[in-house]
């Protein structure tokens, strides 16, 4: 028999909690077969309330077997996640009981197992939530970090939909206004002034886009991570460093000039804010293959840094105060050559323990004056300034990163971005082909509006659905 109703859709299932021995498993279904599973499974025990947990055996419907005593939920839709009518098996976490669960579902007609973020997609395909919610959700699951988590929760919770929402809204108006101007200009039956109107609104909500695009891509450096790159000569110190701050030996130190040839990458959580740190190879010229090829990977590395910390060897700074800093603007500017112009800088002074600090203590003072980022002066060896080396880059990462809870949500997706960038571009056209040709910058209108209607998945959603799905794990 064909299925004759296209809506009609098959009912899933899928373990939601993480895989491997736990103490308690959430198994979910969603589809119009959750209401016969529950009964199956639950034997002729009455039928649960909905939305309150209750004690019930699970029997396998083929023998009749008690394979665990759990709670069961029963969400009827609409109001539950998907949309659907779900329910959920909370049940022993042991691999025996939940592949035995497992089995019996997918034994009963019309349930098959869930894909990754398939529960996600239908809440989105059933109004339950936007794209842009459902990236949030996505980003809570990967959140790793406190201020990740209270970025993510806040787009869940729909902020930057409304603020994307509100900004469609606004741009229908604009456009439904100029359609009635095409259209009945000429039965006098249009009030004066419209077209001013819709270009003022235009130009207002065209600046409060471009604002949000150029917030220091803040939202993106949180959900992402921000790059904190160490570079400068060989044997500065950088890999030492990199141990401190990881506290852990991620890294061989030796006395040997060009001991790291390959970036070494690690993922640290400083103070609430997501860091990814890199050490580099020594920069320098060289006619040792291996050593050329680590050189070319920490300029690459360099060039894709938010934050470049600079590490000075103390001892091979000139002793008089001029000298230091023409060799601090030389070796500066080599280095700044190669990196994102929009990087922060921090200088660091290593190795003080082998030198006077007379003179460095000077230094650190006066390099502002002298346009020079701000200097830490450190020793590896011993520990000293490190505490405030670690303050200062703190400092330095929380300011890109920005307060998520802060004033209007952040653009936090490249794909975000890149549709505003496109609706914000197709403005522009509208002020420039207005006065030529009225119909023409009325198209431009059309395709700002759904240039915002693809970041929320009011448009053309199915093409990028797959690939923000890919995220999710399956059983969300
Ligand atoms: N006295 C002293 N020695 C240090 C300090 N920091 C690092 N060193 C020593 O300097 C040498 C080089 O240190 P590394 O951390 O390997 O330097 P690097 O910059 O990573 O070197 P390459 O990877 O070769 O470019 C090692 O012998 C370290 O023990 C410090 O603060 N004081
Ligand atoms: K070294
Ligand atoms: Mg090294």
């Amino acid at each position: 028999m064909q299925c004759s109703d296209s809506r009609e859709r098959s009912t899933i299932f899928a373990m939601s909690s993480g895989q491997g021995r736990c103490g308690v498993a959430v198994i979910r279904v969603s589809g119009p077969a959750s209401r016969d599973t529950l009964t199956c499974l639950t034997g002729r025990r009455a039928f649960p309330p909905a939305r309150a947990a209750a004690l019930r055996p699970l029997l396998d419907p083929r023998s009749g077997e008690r394979l665990d005593m759990g709670l069961v939920l029963w969400f009827p839709g609409p109001r539950s996640f998907t949309g659907e009518d779900c329910c959920e098996f909370h049940v022993h976490g042991g691999s025996a009981v939940v592949s035995g669960v497992l089995q019996a579902l997918g034994y009963l007609p019309g349930l098959r197992p869930a894909q990754a973020g398939e529960f996600t997609k239908r809440a989105f395909q059933n109004g339950k939530l936007d794209l842009t919610e459902v990236e949030g959700l996505g980003d809570l699951i990967h959140a790793e970090t406190e201020a990740q988590r209270r970025q993510a929760l806040r787009q869940m919770a729909g902020d930057l939909g409304h603020l994307y929402h509100d900004w469609s809204k606004r741009l229908t108006r604009c456009l439904a206004h100029t359609e009635a101007y095409i259209d009945f200009s000429e039965d006098d039956n249009i009030e004066e002034g419209v077209l001013d109107k819709v270009d003022n609104d235009v130009h207002v909500l065209q600046s409060e886009i471009d604002r949000h695009l150029h917030d220091s891509r803040q939202g993106e450096r949180l959900r992402d991570g921000v790059h904190v790159t160490i570079v400068g000569a060989p044997n500065a110190g950088k890999s030492s460093l990199m141990n401190l701050i990881c506290q852990k030996p991620t890294a061989i130190v030796s006395p040997i000039a060009g001991t790291t040839r390959d970036v070494l990458e690690t993922a640290l959580n400083i103070g609430g804010y997501p860091v990814l740190l890199s050490d580099t190879a020594g920069l320098r010229e060289t006619s040792d293959l291996v050593e050329q090829e680590g050189v070319r990977r920490a300029r690459e590395r360099l060039q894709l840094a938010d934050i470049v910390v600079v590490m000075v060897d103390a001892t091979e700074l000139p002793s008089d105060l001029t000298g230091m800093v023409q060799f601090l603007q030389d070796y500066l500017s080599e280095v700044m050559g190669a990196s994102d112009e929009d990087a922060d800088w921090i200088v660091v002074c290593n190795k003080t323990d082998l030198v006077l600090l007379e003179e460095l203590n000077k230094l650190h003072l006066v390099v502002k004056d002298h346009g020079l980022p701000r200097m830490c002066l450190l020793s590896c060896t011993t520990g000293s300034g490190f505490d405030d080396f670690l303050r200062f880059l703190g400092e330095q990462v929380e300011k890109m990163c920005g307060n998520p809870l802060a004033g209007s949500p952040s653009l936090t997706q490249a794909r975000h971005r890149l549709h505003l960038q496109n609706c914000s571009h197709a403005l522009t056209q509208y002020h420039q082909q207005r006065e030529m040709d009225l119909v023409l910058a009325t198209e431009q209108l059309r395709t700002g509006l759904r240039q915002l209607g693809k970041i929320t998945g009011t448009i053309g959603a199915e093409e990028i659905l797959e690939v923000i799905f890919r995220d999710f794990c399956i059983g969300k």
